[in-house]
């Protein structure tokens, strides 16, 4: 195509919310008309499945649950009255909790305020609200926030030595949907001892977000938090960012939380236009189906021109990974469905990986994202009459015309800056455009079984532990590899017998490996 009739198709295919500001670009996908043509079904039934999720339909059908993120930025949408006011009445209670928070009216028994915030949590439960603070936290907030999203023993230490002298001002919030997930309740765990080395009162730091009656939220009612919120059966965790998962975190530093509600509500009225060519996340839907053949083909690889949106991709990457990628669709058939998300921020990672994007395999499709705003003042000359804002979108325009003319297709989403509004809107955005493509391959986005099996092995692992310990402790000598397997009445499981003992080992617990490091089978184990 030529330069003409490219402009053109971009004109034709250009969708702009005017409201937001926000512009579609998906003319650099290489889709005919034809193919448009034949995708129209799919969408009148994905728009259909949609509107009957909105409407309070069993959308989760493995689980037998609802699916209504959308109520929370538009209540009046819930199924029942009762939802509605519990969605509002919530609402209100956070920001008024935020406020006493930040104007001292609570504060921390040993100090006039709360200075830092210790987020817990992980998946759904870290990421909405690690995006948002790196999109919007402003840049002296009124408090600090800090993540532990791990169980990772030394990147709790990094968090606990940073906070060391500030623990006194520092709030917890717990945040596990479930309230059973491990890591969070070791990071609980972890940061409550810490509390009571410090002598503080871990219970009057302590903040829950989580499911009424889960077990995280009955140890926060037996011991008295400051404060609990609920977390509702028909949010899912990739989709909580705008329930009290996002809301508290982000309220607390200080972000407009209703403008980040409204930006979502515009986004969810103009997704919800059964109409492809004007709904921005049927046309993201369109594209993914287009360049993966509706079997994920190709990967999707964001880069948003902006550092704030550095974690857009890594938040992209459960929405999109965890809804998508399923064995069995609808019907039960073997179908591996998915789309592979990456990506970290342009015009940085031009200088890394983007030579392999622009002649090496052709396996995905770039999805670029560009803020017309460059700074909220003026910007200084880099050269004459040329700042480094103008760089920032030379190199966008740059790689999006350097991709495409190697036959590498790419979507564009502008946005006018990196505000509240916006980024609930990007949000919402994605998250139309996974459900609408889930319902175009025919999967349910809403559930996770695959999830399970891993959870489940380290759970056996654990146990496994427990068991091979307590042969260690009865024995007086050394013995092999094989004979604690035996003894343990796991014959078959040496290798990972082996792995538990090395880790145990390294860590000084009681473990004492002699022999061949690089020889497993020459070792000899004992307990010490
Ligand atoms: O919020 P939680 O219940 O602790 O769950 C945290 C995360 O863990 C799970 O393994 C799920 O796969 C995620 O969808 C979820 O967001």
């Amino acid at each position: 195509m030529d330069a003409k009739a490219l402009w053109q198709r971009y004109q034709n295919w250009l969708y702009f919310h005017e409201g937001l500001g926000l512009y579609l670009d998906v003319s650099r996908m290489r889709f005919d008309d034809a193919f448009v043509e034949s995708l129209l079904p799919k969408f009148d039934k994905a728009f259909a499945d949609m509107a009957e999720l909105e409407k309070g339909a069993i959308a989760n059908p493995d689980e037998n649950r609802m699916v209504g993120h959308y109520w929370l930025r538009n209540p009046d949408l819930a199924p029942t009255p009762e939802l509605t006011q519990e969605i509002v009445q919530t609402l209100e209670n956070i920001e008024a909790f935020a406020e006493k928070v930040q104007t001292g009216a609570i504060h921390p028994p040993k100090a006039s305020r709360f200075t830092d915030v210790i987020s817990i949590g992980i998946g759904g439960s870290a990421l909405g609200p690690q995006f948002v603070a790196e999109a919007l936290s402003p840049d002296f907030p009124p408090l600090k926030i800090h993540f532990i999203d791990n169980s990772d023993p030394a990147g709790i230490d990094r968090i606990l030595n940073h906070l060391r002298n500030n623990l006194a001002s520092t709030l917890v919030l717990v945040i596990s949907k479930s309230g059973g997930t491990p890591e969070p309740r070791n990071g609980m765990i972890e940061v409550k001892k810490a509390y009571a080395g410090h002598n503080l009162d871990f219970a009057k730091y302590a903040v829950a977000i989580t499911s009424v009656d889960s077990n995280l939220d009955k140890v926060a009612q037996a011991e008295g938090w400051l404060a609990r919120f609920p977390m509702y059966d028909w949010v899912g965790g990739r989709t909580s960012e705008m329930s009290s998962v996002g809301l508290v975190p982000a309220a607390l530093q200080g972000i407009d939380v209703r403008a980040m509600l409204d930006g979502a509500k515009e986004m969810d009225d103009a997704t919800r236009v059964r109409d492809l060519k004007n709904n921005p996340a049927a046309l993201l839907a369109l594209a993914w189906y287009f360049s993966g053949n509706g079997r994920g083909e190709k990967d999707m690889v964001v880069l948003p021109y902006k550092d704030s949106l550095l974690l857009f991709s890594r938040y992209l990457q459960q929405l999109v990974m965890e809804s998508l990628g399923k064995e069995k669709d609808l019907d039960g058939k073997t179908v591996y469905q998915g789309i592979a998300v990456y990506g970290n921020k342009g015009s940085t990672d031009q200088h890394a990986y983007v030579q392999q994007l622009r002649e090496g395999v052709p396996n995905f499709f770039a999805t670029l994202i560009e803020v017309l705003e460059d700074r909220n003042r003026p910007s200084p000359e880099i050269e004459p009459g040329v700042t480094s804002g103008d760089f920032l979108s030379g190199f966008l325009q740059g790689t999006r015309q350097a991709l495409y003319e190697n036959h590498r297709d790419s979507i564009t989403v502008t946005i006018p800056q990196v505000n509240p509004r916006t980024v609930g809107a990007l949000i919402a955005l994605y998250e139309r455009a996974v459900g609408l493509y889930a319902s175009l391959v025919n999967i349910n986005a809403y559930h996770q079984p695959g999830v399970e099996a891993g959870k489940k092995a380290a759970a056996a692992i654990l146990d496994l532990q427990t068991r091979v310990v307590a042969v260690l402790q009865k024995e007086k000598t050394a013995l092999s590899l094989e004979e604690v397997a035996e003894k343990a009445g796991v014959a078959d499981q040496v290798e990972a017998i082996y792995k538990i003992l090395r880790h145990l080992y390294a860590n000084h617990r009681g473990v004492v490996l002699q022999g061949d490091l690089g020889q497993p089978s020459s070792l000899k184990v004992s307990a010490s």
